[in-house]
């Protein structure tokens, strides 16, 4: 098999784009007009391939031996941002409460087909965000471990369906403990230490949910909202010392969020929802987080149209927005007999 690297594969590239505009020019296809479009429309794809074709090999550079934290590791979204990481060359702590699930993550990786040099065995530790204490402690065995973090990327959450009415508070609690508290205590632990060297970068994982409220998320919703709110102004006290922060939100993703979702009364939800079911899938997800982390950007809306001219609404349009889901609380009450 042939393999091109990526300054052969520029150079065939403008070797085509000579040979058309030879050929243009010898069978005079094309008037004086549409020659100086077509070598300009081409040269803008060229310039535009370049451009992707230097961030990608950046952001490589950024992520290979970096020490990259990932939280809710065992599953879904951060288990695939763990193999997309590892592949990259990434140095991965590995979190979770699942000491068995994150072990058999490790073998999986290590395992993988994908072996080179670059490659490091990732570590793991143990812990539940909703018990700050053991944030803390996770927070220290982690610097003790690998020293420094150089990528911080709080995924790990917990999702919610139920009437606001009909909801205990601790779920509220457990909720925000989970989603906001513990991310937020996670982050502080290990700032100091990224101040201290003046390097680091926090990526978290919101939600579309953290743009706008759909009925019957209540708790999820408003962790989400904290989560963006907290995480903005961080980015803005951070950047004297050159710490970014990235937010990513996306819409609906192929993963166990629904079946792990707690309901009013703190019992397990436990049912695939279509719209999880037929979300996007998690390896594309992970991906679109590299290269957000890559690239260093501030805040990713990864969603459809519908959902994407929501949250506009939300700001443009806020009564045509609270009517919209006004009507959808009241469909969903209607379906479910209520
Ligand atoms: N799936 C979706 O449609 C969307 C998901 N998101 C967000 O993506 C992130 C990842 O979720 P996703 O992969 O979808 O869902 P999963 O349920 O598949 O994964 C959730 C992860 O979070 C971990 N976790 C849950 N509670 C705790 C806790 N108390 N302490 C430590 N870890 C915990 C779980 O670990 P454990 O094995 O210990 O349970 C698991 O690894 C979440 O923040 C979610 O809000 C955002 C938009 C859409
Ligand atoms: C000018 C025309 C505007 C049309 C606006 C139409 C409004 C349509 C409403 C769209 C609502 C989108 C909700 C998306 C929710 C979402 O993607 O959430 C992601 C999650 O976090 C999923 O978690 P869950 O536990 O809810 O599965």
């Amino acid at each position: 098999m042939s393999y091109s690297t990526p300054i052969e594969k520029t150079e065939t590239f403008l070797m085509y784009v000579n040979v058309f505009r030879q050929s243009v020019r010898k069978w005079k296809i094309m008037d004086i007009t549409s020659m100086a479009i077509i070598p300009l429309l081409l040269g803008s794809v060229g310039v535009f391939g370049l451009y992707k074709l230097l961030q990608r090999l950046r952001t490589r550079a950024y992520i290979q031996d970096a020490v990259v934290v990932i939280t809710g590791a065992t599953s879904g979204l951060g288990k695939e941002c763990a193999k997309v990481f590892y592949r990259a060359g990434a140095r991965l702590v590995l979190c979770g409460r699942d000491r068995e699930k994150l072990q058999d993550l490790v073998r999986e990786l290590t395992s993988s087909g994908h072996k080179s040099e670059k490659m490091h065995k990732p570590h793991t530790v143990t812990f539940d965000l909703a018990d700050i204490e053991a944030v803390s402690s996770a927070a220290e065995e982690i610097l003790k471990c690998v020293g420094n973090v150089d990528i911080l990327i709080n995924n790990a959450g917990i999702s919610y369906r139920g009437t606001i009415l009909d909801t205990d508070v601790d779920v509220d609690k457990m909720v925000m403990e989970t989603n906001y508290f513990g991310p937020v205590a996670l982050t502080k632990a290990i700032l100091p230490s990224m101040i201290k060297k003046r390097s680091g970068h926090i990526v978290v994982i919101s939600s579309v949910q953290g743009k706008i409220s759909i009925p019957f998320r209540s708790a999820y919703a408003a962790s989400k909202h904290a989560t963006q709110a907290f995480f903005d102004c961080l980015r803005a006290e951070m950047e004297p010392y050159e710490i970014d922060v990235t937010v990513v939100s996306p819409g609906y993703i192929q993963t166990n969020l629904s079946l792990n979702a707690v309901t009013g009364d703190g019992s397990k939800y436990g049912v695939m929802d279509k719209s999880t079911a037929e979300g996007m899938s998690a390896a594309d997800v992970a991906l679109a987080v590299f290269s957000a982390t890559g690239e260093k950007k501030k805040d990713v809306l990864l969603a459809g149209l519908l959902p994407t001219l929501a949250v506009y609404l939300r700001t443009l349009a806020p009564k045509v927005f609270f009517s919209l889901m006004a009507s959808r609380a009241k469909k969903e009450r209607k379906s479910k007999g209520s």
